[in-house]
Protein backbone atom coordinates (compact mmCIF):
# COMPACT_ATOMS: atom_id res chain seq x y z
CA UNK A 1 0.00 0.00 0.00
CA UNK A 2 1.42 3.38 -0.88
CA UNK A 3 1.13 6.41 1.31
CA UNK A 4 0.36 9.81 -0.12
CA UNK A 5 3.08 12.40 -0.32
CA UNK A 6 2.98 15.43 1.89
CA UNK A 7 4.66 18.71 1.07
CA UNK A 8 7.29 19.03 3.77
CA UNK A 9 10.94 18.26 4.58
CA UNK A 10 12.26 14.72 4.10
CA UNK A 11 12.55 13.98 7.79
CA UNK A 12 9.07 15.31 8.50
CA UNK A 13 7.74 13.43 5.52
CA UNK A 14 9.07 10.15 6.84
CA UNK A 15 7.39 10.74 10.17
CA UNK A 16 4.10 11.63 8.50
CA UNK A 17 4.28 8.52 6.31
CA UNK A 18 4.85 6.32 9.32
CA UNK A 19 1.83 7.82 11.03
CA UNK A 20 -0.33 7.48 7.94
CA UNK A 21 0.64 3.83 7.54
CA UNK A 22 -0.60 3.26 11.10
CA UNK A 23 -3.78 5.27 10.55
CA UNK A 24 -4.75 3.12 7.55
CA UNK A 25 -5.32 0.31 10.00
CA UNK A 26 -7.06 2.54 12.52
CA UNK A 27 -9.73 3.76 10.12
CA UNK A 28 -10.26 0.26 8.80
CA UNK A 29 -10.76 -1.03 12.31
CA UNK A 30 -12.76 1.90 13.69
CA UNK A 31 -14.96 2.70 10.73
CA UNK A 32 -14.56 -0.18 8.29
CA UNK A 33 -13.27 1.96 5.43
CA UNK A 34 -10.27 1.50 3.13
CA UNK A 35 -7.80 4.22 2.34
CA UNK A 36 -7.26 4.92 -1.32
CA UNK A 37 -3.80 5.20 -2.90
CA UNK A 38 -5.15 7.69 -5.42
CA UNK A 39 -6.99 10.91 -4.53
CA UNK A 40 -10.77 10.70 -4.07
CA UNK A 41 -13.53 13.13 -3.00
CA UNK A 42 -13.51 11.66 0.47
CA UNK A 43 -11.13 12.39 3.30
CA UNK A 44 -10.67 10.69 6.64
CA UNK A 45 -9.46 12.81 9.52
CA UNK A 46 -7.63 9.96 11.21
CA UNK A 47 -6.95 11.34 14.65
CA UNK A 48 -9.76 13.76 15.49
CA UNK A 49 -13.38 12.89 16.15
CA UNK A 50 -16.25 13.13 18.58
CA UNK A 51 -14.34 11.54 21.43
CA UNK A 52 -11.75 14.30 21.37
CA UNK A 53 -14.22 17.09 21.04
CA UNK A 54 -14.26 17.69 17.30
CA UNK A 55 -17.44 19.33 16.05
CA UNK A 56 -19.10 19.44 12.71
CA UNK A 57 -18.77 23.20 12.88
CA UNK A 58 -15.00 23.18 13.16
CA UNK A 59 -14.66 20.73 10.25
CA UNK A 60 -16.84 23.01 8.24
CA UNK A 61 -14.84 26.06 9.27
CA UNK A 62 -11.44 24.65 8.21
CA UNK A 63 -12.34 22.53 5.22
CA UNK A 64 -14.99 24.53 3.39
CA UNK A 65 -12.44 27.12 2.26
CA UNK A 66 -11.16 24.56 -0.29
CA UNK A 67 -14.54 24.07 -1.92
CA UNK A 68 -18.10 22.99 -1.22
CA UNK A 69 -18.49 20.04 1.14
CA UNK A 70 -21.11 17.39 0.45
CA UNK A 71 -20.95 15.54 3.76
CA UNK A 72 -19.45 15.62 7.20
CA UNK A 73 -19.55 12.51 9.33
CA UNK A 74 -18.62 12.25 12.98
CA UNK A 75 -18.99 8.85 14.55
CA UNK A 76 -20.19 8.20 18.11
CA UNK A 77 -17.35 7.06 20.31
CA UNK A 78 -14.70 7.36 17.60
CA UNK A 79 -11.52 9.39 17.30
CA UNK A 80 -11.69 9.63 13.50
CA UNK A 81 -14.10 11.54 11.29
CA UNK A 82 -14.89 11.93 7.62
CA UNK A 83 -15.83 14.53 5.04
CA UNK A 84 -16.65 14.58 1.35
CA UNK A 85 -16.10 17.28 -1.26
CA UNK A 86 -18.23 17.64 -4.33
CA UNK A 87 -15.07 17.81 -6.43
CA UNK A 88 -11.96 15.69 -6.08
CA UNK A 89 -9.77 18.74 -6.85
CA UNK A 90 -10.98 20.40 -3.67
CA UNK A 91 -10.13 17.27 -1.68
CA UNK A 92 -6.60 17.34 -3.09
CA UNK A 93 -6.23 21.04 -2.24
CA UNK A 94 -7.36 20.44 1.36
CA UNK A 95 -5.16 17.38 1.66
CA UNK A 96 -2.04 19.22 0.50
CA UNK A 97 -2.68 22.23 2.68
CA UNK A 98 -3.71 20.57 5.94
CA UNK A 99 -2.30 17.06 6.25
CA UNK A 100 0.13 16.80 9.18
CA UNK A 101 -0.15 20.52 9.86
CA UNK A 102 -3.47 21.81 11.05
CA UNK A 103 -4.36 21.67 14.74
CA UNK A 104 -8.08 21.42 14.15
CA UNK A 105 -9.22 20.26 17.56
CA UNK A 106 -6.96 22.65 19.43
CA UNK A 107 -5.14 19.99 21.27
CA UNK A 108 -1.65 20.80 20.09
CA UNK A 109 -1.43 17.99 17.61
CA UNK A 110 -1.58 18.11 13.84
CA UNK A 111 -4.32 16.21 12.08
CA UNK A 112 -3.59 13.42 9.64
CA UNK A 113 -5.61 12.86 6.49
CA UNK A 114 -6.16 9.92 4.18
CA UNK A 115 -8.18 9.60 0.98
CA UNK A 116 -10.84 6.94 1.39
CA UNK A 117 -13.00 4.94 -1.04
CA UNK A 118 -16.24 5.97 0.60
CA UNK A 119 -17.64 7.35 3.83
CA UNK A 120 -18.39 4.72 6.47
CA UNK A 121 -21.90 3.41 6.76
CA UNK A 122 -23.61 4.16 10.04
CA UNK A 123 -24.51 1.40 12.39
CA UNK A 124 -28.11 0.50 11.86
CA UNK A 125 -28.69 -0.70 15.39
CA UNK A 126 -29.00 2.76 16.87
CA UNK A 127 -32.37 4.35 16.30
CA UNK A 128 -32.81 8.09 16.54
CA UNK A 129 -36.24 9.04 15.36
CA UNK A 130 -38.44 6.66 17.30
CA UNK A 131 -39.24 6.44 20.99
CA UNK A 132 -39.83 3.27 23.01
CA UNK A 133 -43.55 2.42 23.40
CA UNK A 134 -45.10 4.35 26.25
CA UNK A 135 -42.42 7.05 26.30
CA UNK A 136 -43.31 10.69 25.91
CA UNK A 137 -41.04 13.74 25.83
CA UNK A 138 -42.74 17.09 26.25
CA UNK A 139 -40.42 19.89 25.14
CA UNK A 140 -40.46 23.27 26.89
CA UNK A 141 -42.59 21.87 29.67
CA UNK A 142 -41.43 24.61 32.02
CA UNK A 143 -40.17 28.15 31.51
CA UNK A 144 -36.65 29.34 32.31
CA UNK A 145 -38.03 31.21 35.33
CA UNK A 146 -39.67 28.01 36.62
CA UNK A 147 -36.47 26.11 35.95
CA UNK A 148 -34.58 28.59 38.09
CA UNK A 149 -36.96 28.31 41.02
CA UNK A 150 -37.03 24.51 40.87
CA UNK A 151 -33.23 24.43 40.96
CA UNK A 152 -33.38 26.26 44.30
CA UNK A 153 -35.21 23.29 45.84
CA UNK A 154 -32.22 21.01 45.79
CA UNK A 155 -29.58 21.80 48.29
CA UNK A 156 -27.12 18.97 47.96
CA UNK A 157 -26.15 19.98 51.43
CA UNK A 158 -28.04 17.89 53.96
CA UNK A 159 -27.01 14.43 55.03
CA UNK A 160 -29.20 12.67 52.50
CA UNK A 161 -27.17 13.93 49.64
CA UNK A 162 -24.96 10.99 48.84
CA UNK A 163 -21.87 11.35 46.74
CA UNK A 164 -22.07 8.55 44.22
CA UNK A 165 -19.30 7.43 41.96
CA UNK A 166 -21.02 9.07 39.09
CA UNK A 167 -23.14 11.91 40.30
CA UNK A 168 -24.74 13.74 43.19
CA UNK A 169 -28.13 12.59 44.39
CA UNK A 170 -30.70 13.90 46.84
CA UNK A 171 -33.96 12.24 47.85
CA UNK A 172 -37.32 13.53 49.01
CA UNK A 173 -40.24 11.54 50.40
CA UNK A 174 -38.34 8.25 50.54
CA UNK A 175 -34.69 7.51 50.19
CA UNK A 176 -33.88 5.40 47.18
CA UNK A 177 -31.25 2.97 48.40
CA UNK A 178 -28.84 2.00 45.66
CA UNK A 179 -27.50 -0.92 47.73
CA UNK A 180 -30.83 -2.76 47.66
CA UNK A 181 -32.26 -0.96 44.62
CA UNK A 182 -35.37 -0.16 46.58
CA UNK A 183 -36.93 2.21 49.08
CA UNK A 184 -37.65 1.51 52.73
CA UNK A 185 -41.41 1.76 52.37
CA UNK A 186 -42.02 1.94 56.09
CA UNK A 187 -39.41 4.66 56.59
CA UNK A 188 -40.54 7.86 54.90
CA UNK A 189 -38.12 10.77 55.10
CA UNK A 190 -38.99 13.89 57.04
CA UNK A 191 -38.71 15.98 53.87
CA UNK A 192 -41.62 15.33 51.52
CA UNK A 193 -41.65 15.97 47.80
CA UNK A 194 -41.66 19.80 47.78
CA UNK A 195 -45.14 21.23 47.16
CA UNK A 196 -43.50 23.78 44.83
CA UNK A 197 -43.52 21.00 42.23
CA UNK A 198 -47.30 20.51 42.32
CA UNK A 199 -47.90 22.93 39.43
CA UNK A 200 -46.23 20.40 37.13
CA UNK A 201 -49.04 17.89 37.53
CA UNK A 202 -51.75 20.48 37.16
CA UNK A 203 -50.11 21.53 33.90
CA UNK A 204 -49.74 17.95 32.73
CA UNK A 205 -53.44 17.36 33.34
CA UNK A 206 -54.28 19.94 30.65
CA UNK A 207 -52.37 18.29 27.82
CA UNK A 208 -52.17 14.69 29.02
CA UNK A 209 -55.29 13.98 31.09
CA UNK A 210 -54.37 10.27 31.17
CA UNK A 211 -51.67 11.25 33.68
CA UNK A 212 -53.95 13.57 35.60
CA UNK A 213 -53.97 11.35 38.67
CA UNK A 214 -50.18 11.34 38.99
CA UNK A 215 -49.18 12.42 42.49
CA UNK A 216 -45.59 11.46 43.31
CA UNK A 217 -44.46 10.77 46.87
CA UNK A 218 -40.82 10.24 46.00
CA UNK A 219 -38.36 12.55 44.26
CA UNK A 220 -34.75 11.82 43.37
CA UNK A 221 -32.65 14.75 42.24
CA UNK A 222 -29.62 13.75 40.20
CA UNK A 223 -26.82 16.17 39.41
CA UNK A 224 -24.50 15.22 36.56
CA UNK A 225 -21.33 17.14 35.86
CA UNK A 226 -20.10 16.88 32.26
CA UNK A 227 -18.50 13.45 31.98
CA UNK A 228 -20.89 11.79 34.44
CA UNK A 229 -23.82 9.49 33.69
CA UNK A 230 -26.09 6.78 35.07
CA UNK A 231 -25.71 3.08 34.19
CA UNK A 232 -28.48 1.37 32.25
CA UNK A 233 -31.27 0.18 34.52
CA UNK A 234 -35.01 -0.34 34.87
CA UNK A 235 -36.38 1.45 37.91
CA UNK A 236 -37.17 -1.40 40.32
CA UNK A 237 -40.68 -2.65 39.61
CA UNK A 238 -41.43 -3.56 43.20
CA UNK A 239 -40.40 -0.08 44.35
CA UNK A 240 -42.47 2.22 42.15
CA UNK A 241 -45.67 2.45 40.18
CA UNK A 242 -45.95 3.57 36.57
CA UNK A 243 -45.52 6.31 35.25
CA UNK A 244 -42.16 7.77 36.17
CA UNK A 245 -41.49 11.40 35.26
CA UNK A 246 -38.09 13.05 34.73
CA UNK A 247 -37.68 16.76 34.39
CA UNK A 248 -34.39 17.85 32.76
CA UNK A 249 -32.92 21.07 34.08
CA UNK A 250 -29.85 23.16 33.25
CA UNK A 251 -28.54 21.06 30.36
CA UNK A 252 -29.70 19.05 27.40
CA UNK A 253 -28.50 15.46 27.39
CA UNK A 254 -28.91 12.26 25.39
CA UNK A 255 -30.62 9.39 27.15
CA UNK A 256 -30.37 5.89 25.78
CA UNK A 257 -33.06 3.23 25.92
CA UNK A 258 -32.41 -0.44 25.29
CA UNK A 259 -34.55 -3.51 24.84
CA UNK A 260 -33.73 -6.81 23.16
CA UNK A 261 -31.05 -5.56 20.80
CA UNK A 262 -32.87 -2.32 20.06
CA UNK A 263 -30.97 0.78 21.04
CA UNK A 264 -32.70 4.12 20.94
CA UNK A 265 -30.92 7.42 21.56
CA UNK A 266 -33.05 10.36 22.36
CA UNK A 267 -32.43 13.95 23.15
CA UNK A 268 -33.79 15.21 26.46
CA UNK A 269 -33.79 18.94 25.94
CA UNK A 270 -33.30 21.25 28.88
CA UNK A 271 -36.70 22.05 30.49
CA UNK A 272 -38.39 19.02 28.93
CA UNK A 273 -40.48 16.43 30.76
CA UNK A 274 -39.86 12.77 30.09
CA UNK A 275 -42.73 10.38 30.89
CA UNK A 276 -41.98 6.69 31.10
CA UNK A 277 -45.06 4.50 31.29
CA UNK A 278 -46.13 1.05 30.20
CA UNK A 279 -43.50 -0.83 28.26
CA UNK A 280 -40.92 1.96 28.39
CA UNK A 281 -41.17 2.02 32.18
CA UNK A 282 -41.22 -1.73 32.75
CA UNK A 283 -39.42 -3.37 29.86
CA UNK A 284 -36.79 -0.93 28.55
CA UNK A 285 -33.63 0.09 30.33
CA UNK A 286 -32.58 3.71 30.38
CA UNK A 287 -29.16 5.17 30.98
CA UNK A 288 -26.87 8.11 30.32
CA UNK A 289 -23.40 7.43 28.95
CA UNK A 290 -20.74 9.24 30.98
CA UNK A 291 -19.19 11.69 28.52
CA UNK A 292 -18.59 15.39 28.10
CA UNK A 293 -20.18 15.71 24.69
CA UNK A 294 -23.34 14.17 23.38
CA UNK A 295 -23.54 12.92 19.85
CA UNK A 296 -26.69 14.14 18.26
CA UNK A 297 -28.18 13.69 14.87
CA UNK A 298 -27.92 16.58 12.47
CA UNK A 299 -31.07 18.39 11.48
CA UNK A 300 -30.56 17.07 7.97
CA UNK A 301 -30.64 13.56 9.51
CA UNK A 302 -27.36 12.84 7.71
CA UNK A 303 -24.41 12.45 10.01
CA UNK A 304 -23.96 13.59 13.56
CA UNK A 305 -22.56 16.44 15.45
CA UNK A 306 -21.72 16.89 19.04
CA UNK A 307 -23.12 18.98 21.78
CA UNK A 308 -21.12 20.01 24.79
CA UNK A 309 -22.78 19.00 28.08
CA UNK A 310 -23.30 21.43 30.92
CA UNK A 311 -24.04 20.37 34.48
CA UNK A 312 -27.48 18.76 34.33
CA UNK A 313 -29.93 18.43 37.20
CA UNK A 314 -32.80 16.03 36.77
CA UNK A 315 -35.87 15.64 38.96
CA UNK A 316 -37.22 12.09 38.85
CA UNK A 317 -40.72 11.87 40.30
CA UNK A 318 -42.11 8.50 41.31
CA UNK A 319 -44.90 6.99 43.34
CA UNK A 320 -43.92 4.28 45.83
CA UNK A 321 -45.71 1.00 45.13
CA UNK A 322 -47.58 -0.64 47.97
CA UNK A 323 -48.39 -4.26 47.28
CA UNK A 324 -47.05 -6.37 44.44
CA UNK A 325 -46.02 -5.30 40.96
CA UNK A 326 -48.70 -6.42 38.54
CA UNK A 327 -46.81 -5.75 35.32
CA UNK A 328 -46.74 -8.22 32.48
CA UNK A 329 -43.02 -7.85 31.72
CA UNK A 330 -41.68 -10.86 33.56
CA UNK A 331 -38.12 -10.68 32.27
CA UNK A 332 -37.48 -7.34 33.95
CA UNK A 333 -39.68 -7.76 37.02
CA UNK A 334 -37.82 -8.19 40.30
CA UNK A 335 -41.13 -9.00 42.02
CA UNK A 336 -41.97 -11.74 39.59
CA UNK A 337 -38.51 -13.22 40.02
CA UNK A 338 -38.93 -13.28 43.77
CA UNK A 339 -42.39 -14.79 43.59
CA UNK A 340 -41.51 -17.21 40.87
CA UNK A 341 -40.26 -20.00 43.08
CA UNK A 342 -42.14 -23.08 41.96
CA UNK A 343 -41.86 -26.54 43.50
CA UNK A 344 -39.04 -27.70 41.28
CA UNK A 345 -37.01 -24.54 41.71
CA UNK A 346 -37.71 -24.64 45.45
CA UNK A 347 -36.19 -28.10 45.82
CA UNK A 348 -33.08 -27.04 43.90
CA UNK A 349 -32.82 -23.84 45.89
CA UNK A 350 -33.06 -25.72 49.19
CA UNK A 351 -30.49 -28.29 48.03
CA UNK A 352 -27.99 -25.55 47.21
CA UNK A 353 -28.82 -22.85 49.71
CA UNK A 354 -29.94 -24.88 52.73
CA UNK A 355 -28.72 -28.50 52.68
CA UNK A 356 -25.34 -27.90 51.11
CA UNK A 357 -24.72 -24.87 53.29
CA UNK A 358 -25.48 -26.73 56.53
CA UNK A 359 -23.11 -29.52 55.48
CA UNK A 360 -20.40 -26.91 55.05
CA UNK A 361 -21.03 -24.92 58.18
CA UNK A 362 -22.18 -27.71 60.55
CA UNK A 363 -19.29 -27.44 63.04
CA UNK A 364 -19.20 -23.69 63.12
CA UNK A 365 -22.99 -23.53 63.30
CA UNK A 366 -23.04 -25.95 66.19
CA UNK A 367 -20.46 -23.88 68.09
CA UNK A 368 -22.91 -21.00 68.06
CA UNK A 369 -25.96 -22.94 69.25
CA UNK A 370 -25.79 -23.74 72.95
CA UNK A 371 -28.52 -22.10 74.94
CA UNK A 372 -32.00 -23.56 74.55
CA UNK A 373 -34.77 -20.97 74.39
CA UNK A 374 -36.77 -21.06 77.67
CA UNK A 375 -40.22 -21.37 76.06
CA UNK A 376 -39.12 -24.33 73.99
CA UNK A 377 -37.53 -25.96 77.00
CA UNK A 378 -40.72 -25.48 78.96
CA UNK A 379 -42.67 -27.20 76.17
CA UNK A 380 -40.20 -30.12 76.12
CA UNK A 381 -40.47 -30.44 79.88
CA UNK A 382 -44.27 -30.51 79.75
CA UNK A 383 -44.18 -34.15 78.52
CA UNK A 384 -44.43 -37.00 81.01
CA UNK A 385 -43.43 -40.61 81.71
CA UNK A 386 -42.93 -42.68 78.58
CA UNK A 387 -43.88 -39.99 76.07
CA UNK A 388 -42.15 -40.05 72.72
CA UNK A 389 -41.00 -36.65 71.45
CA UNK A 390 -39.52 -36.01 68.01
CA UNK A 391 -37.45 -32.94 67.18
CA UNK A 392 -37.81 -32.38 63.45
CA UNK A 393 -34.72 -30.53 62.23
CA UNK A 394 -32.88 -30.98 65.50
CA UNK A 395 -29.62 -29.30 64.39
CA UNK A 396 -26.94 -29.96 67.00
CA UNK A 397 -29.53 -31.48 69.35
CA UNK A 398 -29.77 -28.64 71.81
CA UNK A 399 -33.37 -29.53 72.73
CA UNK A 400 -32.68 -33.22 73.23
CA UNK A 401 -31.95 -34.76 76.63
CA UNK A 402 -33.71 -32.12 78.72
CA UNK A 403 -36.48 -34.34 80.06
CA UNK A 404 -35.34 -37.58 81.70
CA UNK A 405 -38.85 -39.08 81.78
CA UNK A 406 -39.38 -39.18 78.03
CA UNK A 407 -37.92 -40.87 74.99
CA UNK A 408 -36.76 -38.10 72.70
CA UNK A 409 -35.28 -38.48 69.30
CA UNK A 410 -34.01 -35.95 66.79
CA UNK A 411 -33.83 -35.94 63.04
CA UNK A 412 -32.13 -33.63 60.59
CA UNK A 413 -31.36 -33.36 56.90
CA UNK A 414 -27.69 -32.59 57.56
CA UNK A 415 -25.26 -35.47 57.98
CA UNK A 416 -22.79 -33.12 59.63
CA UNK A 417 -25.27 -32.03 62.28
CA UNK A 418 -26.52 -35.57 62.94
CA UNK A 419 -22.87 -36.60 63.45
CA UNK A 420 -22.47 -33.85 66.03
CA UNK A 421 -25.60 -35.16 67.83
CA UNK A 422 -24.20 -38.68 67.82
CA UNK A 423 -21.06 -37.35 69.46
CA UNK A 424 -23.27 -36.01 72.23
CA UNK A 425 -24.97 -39.39 72.63
CA UNK A 426 -28.43 -38.15 71.72
CA UNK A 427 -30.59 -40.31 69.46
CA UNK A 428 -30.88 -38.97 65.93
CA UNK A 429 -31.50 -40.06 62.39
CA UNK A 430 -31.22 -38.45 58.99
CA UNK A 431 -34.42 -37.50 57.22
CA UNK A 432 -36.14 -34.81 55.24
CA UNK A 433 -38.92 -33.03 57.11
CA UNK A 434 -41.22 -33.46 54.09
CA UNK A 435 -41.29 -37.21 54.58
CA UNK A 436 -40.57 -38.50 58.05
CA UNK A 437 -40.16 -42.30 58.29
CA UNK A 438 -42.45 -42.65 61.31
CA UNK A 439 -45.90 -44.25 61.28
CA UNK A 440 -49.09 -42.21 61.51
CA UNK A 441 -50.16 -41.17 65.02
CA UNK A 442 -47.08 -42.68 66.58
CA UNK A 443 -45.61 -39.98 68.82
CA UNK A 444 -46.80 -37.85 71.70
CA UNK A 445 -44.97 -34.71 70.86
CA UNK A 446 -43.19 -32.99 68.03
CA UNK A 447 -41.11 -29.82 67.92
CA UNK A 448 -39.64 -28.06 64.92
CA UNK A 449 -37.55 -25.08 65.82
CA UNK A 450 -36.27 -22.79 63.09
CA UNK A 451 -36.69 -25.32 60.30
CA UNK A 452 -39.64 -24.77 58.00
CA UNK A 453 -38.54 -21.22 57.17
CA UNK A 454 -35.87 -22.96 55.04
CA UNK A 455 -38.55 -24.34 52.72
CA UNK A 456 -38.98 -22.20 49.65
CA UNK A 457 -42.70 -22.40 48.90
CA UNK A 458 -45.80 -22.11 51.03
CA UNK A 459 -46.92 -25.49 49.69
CA UNK A 460 -43.75 -27.14 51.00
CA UNK A 461 -43.98 -25.36 54.34
CA UNK A 462 -47.56 -26.52 54.73
CA UNK A 463 -46.57 -30.04 53.75
CA UNK A 464 -43.92 -30.07 56.46
CA UNK A 465 -46.45 -29.01 59.11
CA UNK A 466 -48.91 -31.67 57.91
CA UNK A 467 -46.14 -34.26 58.12
CA UNK A 468 -45.58 -33.38 61.79
CA UNK A 469 -49.31 -33.58 62.44
CA UNK A 470 -49.47 -36.96 60.69
CA UNK A 471 -47.06 -38.66 63.08
CA UNK A 472 -48.72 -37.13 66.15
CA UNK A 473 -51.25 -39.20 68.11
CA UNK A 474 -54.66 -37.67 68.78
CA UNK A 475 -54.17 -35.48 71.83
CA UNK A 476 -50.44 -35.15 71.11
CA UNK A 477 -48.84 -31.68 71.06
CA UNK A 478 -46.61 -29.85 68.63
CA UNK A 479 -44.51 -26.66 68.72
CA UNK A 480 -43.25 -24.78 65.69
CA UNK A 481 -40.86 -21.82 65.62
CA UNK A 482 -40.13 -19.82 62.46
CA UNK A 483 -38.10 -16.70 61.91
CA UNK A 484 -40.19 -13.53 61.90
CA UNK A 485 -40.08 -10.80 59.28
CA UNK A 486 -40.47 -8.42 62.20
CA UNK A 487 -37.19 -8.31 64.09
CA UNK A 488 -38.09 -5.13 65.93
CA UNK A 489 -41.42 -5.44 67.71
CA UNK A 490 -43.03 -2.92 70.04
CA UNK A 491 -39.84 -0.89 69.70
CA UNK A 492 -37.87 -3.81 71.11
CA UNK A 493 -35.09 -5.33 69.10
CA UNK A 494 -35.09 -9.10 68.85
CA UNK A 495 -32.32 -11.13 70.41
CA UNK A 496 -31.06 -11.79 66.86
CA UNK A 497 -30.42 -8.13 66.25
CA UNK A 498 -29.06 -7.57 69.77
CA UNK A 499 -27.16 -10.82 70.23
CA UNK A 500 -25.16 -10.36 67.14
CA UNK A 501 -23.17 -7.54 68.65
CA UNK A 502 -22.67 -9.47 71.86
CA UNK A 503 -21.57 -12.60 70.06
CA UNK A 504 -19.18 -10.66 67.94
CA UNK A 505 -17.47 -9.29 70.99
CA UNK A 506 -17.39 -12.44 73.03
CA UNK A 507 -16.54 -15.06 70.52
CA UNK A 508 -15.30 -12.94 67.62
CA UNK A 509 -17.73 -14.64 65.31
CA UNK A 510 -17.46 -13.10 61.95
CA UNK A 511 -20.37 -14.81 60.31
CA UNK A 512 -22.81 -12.10 61.23
CA UNK A 513 -21.14 -9.39 59.28
CA UNK A 514 -22.31 -8.72 55.82
CA UNK A 515 -23.71 -6.06 53.63
CA UNK A 516 -26.99 -6.16 51.89
CA UNK A 517 -27.60 -6.30 48.18
CA UNK A 518 -28.70 -8.57 45.40
CA UNK A 519 -27.27 -12.02 45.13
CA UNK A 520 -24.52 -12.32 42.57
CA UNK A 521 -24.51 -16.10 42.24
CA UNK A 522 -27.11 -17.34 39.77
CA UNK A 523 -30.02 -19.11 41.46
CA UNK A 524 -32.04 -22.04 40.12
CA UNK A 525 -34.77 -21.08 37.68
CA UNK A 526 -33.23 -17.64 37.16
CA UNK A 527 -34.91 -16.30 40.28
CA UNK A 528 -33.38 -13.35 42.09
CA UNK A 529 -33.34 -12.88 45.83
CA UNK A 530 -32.07 -10.08 47.99
CA UNK A 531 -29.14 -10.78 50.27
CA UNK A 532 -30.05 -9.83 53.79
CA UNK A 533 -27.75 -7.65 55.87
CA UNK A 534 -27.26 -9.37 59.19
CA UNK A 535 -28.28 -7.44 62.30
CA UNK A 536 -30.92 -5.55 60.35
CA UNK A 537 -34.65 -5.79 59.89
CA UNK A 538 -35.83 -7.84 56.92
CA UNK A 539 -36.71 -6.00 53.72
CA UNK A 540 -38.25 -8.97 51.92
CA UNK A 541 -39.90 -12.27 52.84
CA UNK A 542 -37.71 -14.53 50.71
CA UNK A 543 -34.08 -13.75 51.33
CA UNK A 544 -30.58 -15.14 51.33
CA UNK A 545 -28.87 -14.78 54.69
CA UNK A 546 -25.08 -14.84 54.68
CA UNK A 547 -23.07 -17.09 56.94
CA UNK A 548 -19.39 -16.30 57.09
CA UNK A 549 -17.20 -19.19 58.18
CA UNK A 550 -14.99 -18.50 61.15
CA UNK A 551 -11.76 -19.92 59.80
CA UNK A 552 -11.61 -19.23 56.13
CA UNK A 553 -13.18 -16.23 54.57
CA UNK A 554 -15.93 -18.15 52.83
CA UNK A 555 -19.47 -16.83 52.96
CA UNK A 556 -22.45 -19.11 52.42
CA UNK A 557 -25.94 -17.93 51.62
CA UNK A 558 -28.82 -19.66 53.35
CA UNK A 559 -32.34 -19.38 51.98
CA UNK A 560 -35.00 -18.16 54.41
CA UNK A 561 -38.65 -17.41 54.10
CA UNK A 562 -39.27 -15.08 57.01
CA UNK A 563 -42.85 -15.19 58.24
CA UNK A 564 -45.11 -12.20 58.59
CA UNK A 565 -47.38 -11.73 61.59
CA UNK A 566 -50.24 -14.32 61.56
CA UNK A 567 -48.76 -16.14 58.57
CA UNK A 568 -47.88 -19.30 60.48
CA UNK A 569 -51.15 -19.10 62.37
CA UNK A 570 -53.15 -18.88 59.12
CA UNK A 571 -51.33 -21.89 57.71
CA UNK A 572 -52.11 -23.93 60.82
CA UNK A 573 -55.75 -22.87 60.62
CA UNK A 574 -55.92 -24.59 57.22
CA UNK A 575 -55.20 -27.91 58.91
CA UNK A 576 -58.44 -29.49 60.12
CA UNK A 577 -57.16 -31.97 62.65
CA UNK A 578 -55.30 -29.58 64.93
CA UNK A 579 -56.30 -26.95 67.42
CA UNK A 580 -53.99 -24.05 68.20
CA UNK A 581 -53.02 -23.87 71.87
CA UNK A 582 -50.90 -20.75 71.77
CA UNK A 583 -49.72 -18.37 69.06
CA UNK A 584 -46.97 -15.97 70.10
CA UNK A 585 -43.84 -13.99 69.25
CA UNK A 586 -40.62 -15.06 70.93
CA UNK A 587 -37.15 -13.59 70.32
CA UNK A 588 -37.75 -12.67 66.69
CA UNK A 589 -39.78 -15.81 65.92
CA UNK A 590 -43.42 -16.53 65.27
CA UNK A 591 -44.44 -19.57 67.30
CA UNK A 592 -47.40 -21.90 67.47
CA UNK A 593 -48.16 -24.69 69.87
CA UNK A 594 -51.03 -26.97 68.89
CA UNK A 595 -52.83 -30.17 69.75
CA UNK A 596 -53.93 -32.91 67.36
CA UNK A 597 -57.67 -33.35 67.74
CA UNK A 598 -58.67 -36.17 65.41
O1 LIG B 1 -31.42 11.70 35.29
C1 LIG B 1 -32.42 11.19 34.78
O2 LIG B 1 -33.13 11.79 33.98
C2 LIG B 1 -32.81 9.79 35.11
C3 LIG B 1 -32.51 9.37 36.51
C4 LIG B 1 -32.90 7.95 36.73
O3 LIG B 1 -33.09 7.20 35.83
C5 LIG B 1 -33.07 7.41 38.09
O4 LIG B 1 -32.73 8.08 39.06
O5 LIG B 1 -33.57 6.28 38.21
FE1 LIG C 1 -34.24 5.46 36.37
ZN1 LIG D 1 -42.95 -5.72 37.46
Amino acid sequence: MSVQKVGCSRGQQKKVNRKLAKFQHVIKKEAGVNSSPIPTNNLAICNAGLVNGLTEESIFEYFSEFGPLSDILLLPGKSCSFLAYEDVKCAVAAYNALNGKLDIAQYNRPIYLLYVDQLPRLSETTIWDKLPPGLIIINDFISTAEEESLLKLCSFRDQLCGIMKNRLVEHFGFEFRYDINNVDKDKPLSCNVPCETNFLWARLQQTHPEFGQFQPDQLTVNCYSPGQGIPHHVDTHSAFESPIMCLSLASTIVMEFKNEGLHICSLLPRRSLLIMSGESRYNWTHGIVPRKFDVIRNKSAVGFTCLKRETRISFTFRKVLHGDCKCSFKAKCDQMKQNNINGNVAAQLEALHVHEVYENIADHFSDTRHKPWPNVLEFVQSFTYGDILVDVGCGNGKYLGHNKYIFDIGCDRSTGLVDICRGKKVETFITDCLSIPINDQYVDGVISIAVIHHLATEERRLKAIKEMVRILRIGGKGLIYVWAHEQIKNQKKSSYIMQCRKNRKETTLKHLDSSEGRQEVPLPGGIELPVHANRSNFKASDVLVPWKLKDDNKTFLRFYHVFGEHELEKMCQQINNIEIIRSYYDQGNWCISFRRVE
